[in-house]
């Protein structure tokens, strides 16, 4: 390997590094201008030698050309839909009907933030991010892997050389939101209802370089296809996500019984304004992988999970009571 060759891959090490600290772990361990510094440094090395480009280098996250469509994308394994619970007796029920199904007395459960976004699905060969797509309507979907590598925290590279999808939410942060509508306000442009909605038009974006500029975030909840996966439960999973190198929800919490899962849910419904996204609601899972395979899926939606909604946060749209009196 020669020099330069060797300069690039430690200067794609370190960057991969910040990227991952800075985006996944929220916690950057380098000021921006050392960031700025060795990605430039990068850029020219790539520049003065083109053939030693390679697609997970960080110098690769926004594309060059607009599409002019979308492409379909068929999932190996359907995306399911989730059925809805909407009040504590209709968790009691699902948990019952899992208990008689399994004929067991108690059943574990994970309990997650029901992220406000778009699912989404990633494919990664030789340890490469290679294909992103939407979820669509679970069988089929559109390939937008230009607009997914513009999201940071999407690992471009993993240390796991077998073939894995990882199912995610992809989501625009509250902040982001409002600074994107106020944009649009000056530039008389229609605003966006709500971050779900933001998120979603700016997926369907064909050019990446506006994708890129949306400040899109990602939480990734699921394994999809993995032959290797060697996992008892499904916190294992989040577990191995997350040491992947993949940026997964910290809220999580593995339940030992449907009572834990209704604490866990009754104390989520009036914390949602203190988190920095929007969520729709706690789903939950059975967590043990051999008990969902028992419990197998119904047509739509898996017999092992369910999302428990929170009703929709009534906006308080302040009237501004003007005085007839004069
Ligand atoms: C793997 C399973 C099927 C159990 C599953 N499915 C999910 N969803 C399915 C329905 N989806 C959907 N989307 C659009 C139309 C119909 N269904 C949207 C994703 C999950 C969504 C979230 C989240 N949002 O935070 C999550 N933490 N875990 C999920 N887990």
């Amino acid at each position: 390997m020669s020099q330069i060759e060797k300069k690039i891959n430690e200067l794609r090490k370190q960057l991969q590094h910040y990227n991952h600290q800075y985006y996944v772990l929220d916690n950057p361990s380098v000021p921006d201008a050392e960031y700025d510094r060795l990605m430039n440094e990068l850029i020219k090395l790539e520049e003065a030698h083109p053939e030693l480009i390679t697609p997970d280098s960080p110098t690769q996250r926004v594309g060059a050309k607009p599409l002019d469509v979308f492409e379909k994308v068929e999932h190996t394994t359907p995306m399911l839909s989730l059925a809805n619970a909407f009040d504590v007796q209709d968790l009691r029920d699902f948990d019952r009907r899992i208990r008689e199904s399994l004929s067991v007395d108690q059943v574990e459960y994970v309990a997650e933030l029901k992220i406000d976004g778009l699912a989404v699905s990633l494919r990664y060969q030789d340890g490469v991010f290679v294909q992103g797509a939407t979820r669509g309507d679970g069988s089929v979907g559109e390939d937008i892997t230009q607009n997914l590598r513009t999201v940071r925290s999407i690992p471009l590279a993993i240390n796991e050389t077998n073939p894995i999808e990882v199912r995610g939410e992809v989501f625009m942060p509250k902040q982001s939101f409002l600074k994107l509508n106020e944009k649009r306000q000056e530039q008389e442009l229609d605003l966006f209802a709500n971050p779900r909605n933001a998120a979603a038009g700016s997926l369907r974006q064909l050019d990446p370089k506006i994708a890129a500029e949306r400040n899109l975030d990602v939480f990734i909840y699921a394994v999809g296809e993995w032959q290797a996966g060697t996992s008892a439960t499904h916190s294992e999973h989040l577990q191995y996500l997350s040491e992947l190198g993949f940026k997964t929800n910290p809220e999580w919490k593995k339940c030992d019984n449907i009572d834990e899962v209704i604490q866990y849910v009754e104390s989520w419904i009036d914390r949602r304004n203190e988190l920095a996204y929007d969520i729709d609601g706690i789903v939950i899972k059975v967590d043990r992988l051999e008990y969902q395979d028992i419990l197998k899926t119904t047509a739509k939606s898996p017999r092992w999970a369910i999302a428990y909604k929170f009703p929709a946060e009534e906006v308080v749209t302040k009237l501004i009571d003007v005085d007839f009196s004069v």
